[in-house]
């Protein structure tokens, strides 16, 4: 990325910016690996020095970084820190945030969709290839029983040939054509807008203007849709029931872009053939022994889309980009405005 010059040298006065994390490290923290960069730029304060001396800290914050969704963000908040400016999100989906809240107190937003592409795609055809070929069975198998060659009936499906269904041909989406494409995939997508003809043509992709004919035609329909009230339990038990019962249904998006407990009934009906999912609803699932946790025809990870060392330090990098060009007055690359 280029911080087109930007720095916190630019915006006047020597004391760096400070800018508010949730913590280093831990499941909720900023990665250690990410420091020094951030560091390069800001002063950083976490929560915990932030509630510690909150009189002190609350003038210095002038950003605020999230990584994975925390620290929360709600009126309290945003009324304890009078010098915000901007809150950078370390994602593209930006459904966490109350946006009209935050843009009531004057603070810009931005998300991070250009970092996230490559990461998020190459998890929804993991997912897809997985799912397909039962790898995760199959890795059961030989840990439980040796890897001796397992049944002769346990058989996957095969990828080459099989039509893909995209829901939602954003970066995302467009970035899993190119890559279904060189697995010899018919594509089928759905979007609220039309690609242009060239760019269907570079991946090889036919447009559905109903969600209904690519659900009846796909082998697998993959979800890449960001969660807005329009797009909630968008697939329902009406549109599982429309695919094949041989069809696969793979979420990368918000698990509640799909109806969870139409979802348990069709794949415990043979409804569809499978499901794999990296996102569910709630995040996490309230209890161990979940439902879906035990179907056997599913893959379930933890949200993982754009876990990548390269994806997310990219991703701080388009957070400190957005950062800085708020804190300097000059457009932001990546803003978000409510809608
Ligand atoms: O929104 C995204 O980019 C990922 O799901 C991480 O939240």
């Amino acid at each position: 990325i280029s911080l087109c010059g930007l720095s916190h040298g630019t915006m006047g006065g020597g004391e760096l910016p400070g800018l508010l994390v949730n913590e280093i490290g831990g499941r909720h923290g900023i990665l250690h690996s990410h420091l020094a960069f951030l560091k390069k730029h800001f002063y950083l304060i976490t929560m915990k020095d932030f509630l510690e001396s909150k009189e002190h800290m609350s003038k210095k914050v002038q950003a605020i970084y999230l990584w994975w969704h925390k620290p929360v963000i709600d009126r309290e908040l945003l009324q304890s820190l009078p010098n915000l400016k901007v809150i950078a999100n370390s994602g593209v989906g930006m459904d966490h945030l109350d946006l009209k809240l935050i843009a009531s107190f004057g603070v810009k937003m931005a998300n991070a969709p250009h970092a996230v592409s490559t990461s998020t795609a190459d998890t929804g055809m993991a997912l897809l290839l997985a799912s397909a070929r039962r790898l995760v069975e199959g890795c059961h198998i030989a840990i439980s029983s040796g890897t001796e060659h397992c049944e002769a009936d346990f058989l996957g499906v095969e990828v080459t040939g099989a039509t893909l269904g995209i829901i939602g041909m954003g970066r995302i989406g467009y970035k899993i054509a190119l890559r279904a494409k060189a697995f010899e995939m018919k594509i089928l997508y759905h979007n609220r807008t039309r690609r242009k003809e060239q760019e269907e043509q570079a991946v090889g992709a036919t447009y559905c203007e109903k969600i209904d004919n690519l659900l009846q035609q796909a082998d697998f329909v993959m979800v890449v849709v960001s969660l807005t009230p329009q797009t909630r339990k968008l697939i329902g038990k009406r549109e599982m029931e429309l695919m094949k019962p041989t069809a696969t249904l793979i979420n990368i998006s918000r698990g509640a872009v799909i109806d969870q407990e139409a979802l348990v009934t069709a794949l415990q009906t043979g409804t569809i053939r499978a499901a794999a999912l990296d996102v569910t609803y709630p995040e996490p699932l309230p209890r161990l022994d979940h439902t879906l946790l035990k179907l056997k025809n599913i893959i379930i990870t933890p949200h993982l889309g754009i876990k990548t060392d390269k994806a997310t330090y990219m991703i701080t990098e388009e957070a400190v980009e957005n950062i800085l060009a708020a804190l300097n007055g000059v457009p932001m690359p990546s803003e978000v405005l409510p809608s």
